[in-house]
């Protein structure tokens, strides 16, 4: 049994929908899902940021949840409310860009963590007005160009695209830099930090350790870029059985004669790691044609016109410079609001009391058509001001 947080079991009454605060500054939201109750509290003096307990009243215990993704940092308050499998948690005083924040208490990320770590699993993400672009999932064996591709492209389109920097146990190359190719890392911390929950996904390929942890996702979708991944096809299939939602793109040789002098002429890895690769690259070109994780096969044999083809795939082949999408909406949500769900609509009270002029302000925040979710980012709010 959990040690009991600092307040009582009696206040555990369903709501309040706007955050009460407590004798310490601090501010606490409770919410109900079947027979758990989720107590949401942040430190009122920007000391704590915001913590989640859960009291299992079928037990009678509390539940301490292993905690995924980064979690909010502090702020002077916050409402909640359930909506659907998540808490939507409104943060006060806090910048546009950093208010909306959903803690997803059983979603299939949520249910899918849960049994992988065997312990209660709740995931933060970060709510984002407007839509960016799905993911971008490259795979291929060794060699093929997905490296080539991938640089091209955010070369050409540097404010669109962001690659998403994996972990990996393999020593780095001459050219490479940690931070930047990869997060170079040693096998033991590897572990340990799988175990935590800090991946998305991870494989062993050719006798190494690669991931994609959940920030290096959430740090291109903060920049308001489309994610690049590059990596294996088991990977592919993982992300592929998660909530995040990408294009799945499968790199193909012309010929395996080809692949091996492509790795040969790239003079980077050792006769020892060549075989190795071309060994693999057989069962991935396999796997890559005959698993449903794939949503296109470009194959790679002259490089401009695969290029070309990629381009075309993503929507970029008109001769337009493609032009970020419109600036979302940004409202400043004031500190003294609650929230609450009518219907499938999320309503937003905003009160703000100057002294002559008390106004009351509805906004319904859209969430009809959200996308994504934990780990990256829960994406397609929007928000309409009410009149
Ligand atoms: N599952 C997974 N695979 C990755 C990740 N990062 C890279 N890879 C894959 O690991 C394989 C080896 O990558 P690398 O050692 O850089 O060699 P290269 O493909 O020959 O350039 C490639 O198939 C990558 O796509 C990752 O985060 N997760
Ligand atoms: N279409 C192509 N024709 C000839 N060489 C290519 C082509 N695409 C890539 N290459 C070369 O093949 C090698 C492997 O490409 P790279 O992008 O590193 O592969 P990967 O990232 O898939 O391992 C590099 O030296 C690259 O310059």
């Amino acid at each position: 049994m959990g040690e009991a947080p600092a307040f009582l079991v009696d206040d555990l009454q369903d709501g309040p929908l706007s955050g009460l605060e407590l004798n310490n500054g601090a501010c606490k939201t409770t919410t109900m899902v079947g027979d758990k109750t989720y107590v949401i509290v942040g430190a009122g003096d920007g000391t704590l940021s915001i913590d989640v307990q859960i009291f299992d009243r079928s037990l009678g215990e509390w539940v301490h949840p292993t905690v995924l993704g980064n979690k909010p940092s502090s702020c002077k308050g916050h409402s909640a409310v359930l909506f659907e499998n998540r808490i939507l948690v409104l943060k006060k005083g806090s910048k546009p860009d950093d208010q909306i924040w959903f803690l997803e208490v059983d979603t299939q990320y949520v249910r899918q963590q849960r049994k992988k770590l065997g312990t209660e699993v709740v995931a933060w993400s970060k709510g984002v007005i407007g839509n960016v672009e799905r993911p971008v999932v490259i795979s291929g064996p060794s060699g093929v160009g997905k490296g080539t591709l991938i640089s091209m492209l955010m070369k050409e389109f540097p404010s669109m695209f962001g690659f998403s920097v994996s972990h990996t146990t393999r020593a780095p190359r001459n050219m490479e830099k940690d931070g930047v190719h990869y997060h170079f890392t040693d096998k033991s911390v590897m572990e340990k930090e799988i175990k935590n929950g800090k991946f998305l996904e991870f494989a062993s390929v050719h006798g190494n350790l690669y991931g994609t942890s959940v920030e290096a996702v959430e740090v291109v979708a903060d920049s308001g870029k489309r994610c690049i991944l590059d990596i294996d096809v088991q990977g592919a299939r993982s992300v592929r059985a998660s909530s995040l939602e990408a294009i799945f793109i499968f790199i193909s040789p012309p010929s395996m004669e080809e692949l091996e002098k492509r790795l040969r002429d790239r003079g980077t890895e050792a006769e020892e790691q060549i075989l190795k690769r071309l060994r693999n690259a057989e069962a991935e070109i396999e796997q890559g044609k005959s698993s449903n994780v794939f949503d296109f096969t470009l194959y790679n044999d002259n490089l401009e016109e695969c290029y070309e083809r990629l381009k075309k795939l993503l929507g970029l082949d008109g001769f337009v410079t493609p032009q970020k999408s419109a600036a979302p909406r940004e409202i400043n949500l004031p500190m003294d609001h609650s929230v609450s769900k009518v219907d499938d609509k999320i309503i937003i009270n905003c009160i703000s009391s100057e002294l002559e002029n008390e106004s009351k302000n509805l906004i319904m925040l859209d969430v009809s058509s959200i996308k994504g979710g934990a780990p990256g980012r829960t994406r397609g709010l929007d928000f309409q001001v009410i009149d």
